[in-house]
């Protein structure tokens, strides 16, 4: 007789089933988020760049590297030396968690990597509640982190704890890599990668990364793809000083006139990047490609609805999910110097920096976009015959990731998906870009997997960020029963 859902059973009533329903009831290990109430609860924004803010990001991985030697794993935290800001200001980098627990030769060894840094978050912001006191509201656990990335960093934990609870083997060796600064660029990580290419990562079979979210509230997802990112900086110059609009209007050429026009010319109304090449070397869409769009499950009306959006620019679930995943995009971000206040200031600013971003897809090639866009821009520049002075910059260049699904964690991962959720899970890409997981697959060379525990609607980086109770229990749950099917699969 299978245990009902929903019913807490105790650890020792979780002892006397056996696995298949052991997955049908909520874990105790997990069922008071209490760890999460704690991390939450750390302040750890790595956005802005103060002193008291390295200090909490430094005390959350204390916290959790005291958690993780609590486990029996083996913990260095790694010191990552100080930073140099733009402002001059020196900063210290926390420290990165490289943990370790078993070394059995003949089990696979599986690397989970997580941050535990946040985005800023402030209650007048539009937050409901205090964004660091977790909350939960009607099965909603509110707080800062509590999707990204704090929950699931904890739920692998839980799924480690389970199986020492239940006094039961972990079938897998684990590892951990665990940092403080990913919304800051993962400052130093890729050093560390390289450098740890041959010790910490040298016995590592595969790469499981928890840090986006699925595309339904319901039903869980794999990801096997991510756009990578291209970042520009257009500075458009006269000289050092502002000019005022009544002694100087009407005989200069304008840094702002010149900067929008350069801008203006970069993507059309459709969305439809307009440097030449860019489209060149973006993979063909196969027939079969195109079915797999064709099967996620997505309502198109509540996801626009859900957007607020009054109108894509597509109107058809296949090409909406084909232009976030497969396809580059072109996104205008801000232009610094601008005279953005409110009021009507009759300026004409001297100097003005505009900035912009390609995602890119497989297979661009930074270099080359790097070179065609800095040629298109100054092609259209010289156009002008301005007499103003034209920089551009790429800031960060991030390469496109995919994964191949056939690996063996990918197939273990569906078979825990449909243990603990009874559902084939949705193939899914992401739109937005995670830089460590080309780094991880181009350096330790071992096939690495994304696997979300988070609804679509779980709001990171936004205001009233949450994981369902639901997703970090079940979530906890999956990944124990993904260490049961990889190391099944692996040997
Ligand atoms: C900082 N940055 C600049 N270019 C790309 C990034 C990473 C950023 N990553 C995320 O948001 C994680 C989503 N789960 C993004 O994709 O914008
Ligand atoms: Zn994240
Ligand atoms: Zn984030």
């Amino acid at each position: 007789e299978k245990p009902k859902e929903g019913r807490l059973a105790g650890l020792t009533t979780l002892k006397t089933l056996n696995k298949k329903q052991r997955f049908a009831v909520p874990w105790p290990i997990c069922m008071t988020p209490e760890s999460l109430k704690e991390w939450v609860a750390i302040e750890s924004d790595s956005i802005q760049p103060l002193p008291h803010f390295r200090q909490e990001i430094f005390k959350m991985m204390d916290i959790a590297a005291d958690k993780l030697r609590h486990l029996g794993a083996a913990v260095d935290s790694i010191d990552m030396g100080h930073q140099e800001l733009p402002d001059g200001q020196n900063l210290p980098i926390p420290p990165i968690l490289l943990a370790e627990l078993g070394n059995d030769p003949k089990k696979p060894t599986v690397c989970f990597y997580g941050h535990l840094d946040v985005q800023p978050a402030k209650k007048e912001d539009g937050w409901h509640t205090d964004p660091f006191t977790l909350v939960e509201v009607d099965g909603k656990l509110y707080g800062r982190g509590a999707t990204d990335n704090k929950g699931p960093v904890l739920a692998w934990i839980n799924a480690v704890g389970a199986f020492q609870a239940l006094n039961q083997d972990i079938p897998v060796n684990i590892k951990f890599i665990i940092e403080g600064m990913e919304e800051a660029g993962s400052v130093s990580l890729d050093e560390l990668v390289k450098r740890e290419k041959d010790r910490f990562f040298s016995n590592v079979d595969y790469i499981v990364i928890s840090d986006n979210l699925w595309i339904s509230k319901k039903k869980p997802a794999l990801i096997y793809g991510t756009r990578g990112n291209i970042y520009f900086t257009v500075e458009v110059k006269c000289r050092d000083q502002d000019f005022h609009s009544g002694t100087f209007g009407g005989i200069l050429n304008e840094p702002m006139a010149d900067l929008v026009s350069l801008l203006g010319s970069l993507v059309d109304s459709s969305g439809h990047i307009l440097i030449p090449g860019i489209y060149d070397n973006v993979a063909p869409l196969s027939e079969e490609e195109k079915k797999m769009y064709e099967t996620i499950d997505l309502n198109l009306e509540e996801y626009q609805n859900n957007s607020q959006v009054e109108r894509f620019l597509f109107d058809t679930k296949e090409e909406i999910l084909m232009h976030l995943w497969r396809y580059p995009s072109l996104s205008i971000h801000g232009i610094e110097g601008a005279f953005h206040e409110p009021g009507a200031k009759t300026v004409i600013p001297a100097q003005v920096i505009g900035k912009f971003s390609i995602r890119l897809v497989p297979y661009m090639n930074i270099s080359v976009v790097e070179t065609q866009v800095k040629k298109y821009l100054e092609d259209i520049f010289s156009q002008r015959n301005s007499s103003n002075k034209l920089k551009v910059n790429m800031t960060l260049g991030v390469h496109p990731w995919i994964a191949n699904i056939h690996d063996i964690q990918y197939i273990a991962a569906r078979r825990a998906i449909k243990t603990v959720f009874g559902v084939d899970p949705d193939m899914i890409r992401d739109g937005s870009t995670i830089p460590i997981a080309k780094t991880f697959q181009d350096i330790i060379q071992k096939s690495v997997m994304m696997l979300p525990l988070g609804a679509v609607d779980d709001g990171e980086h936004s205001q009233n960020e949450k994981i369902n109770r639901y997703n970090y229990i079940e979530g906890s749950k999956l990944f124990a029963a993904f260490f049961l099917e990889v190391a099944k699969m692996h040997s």
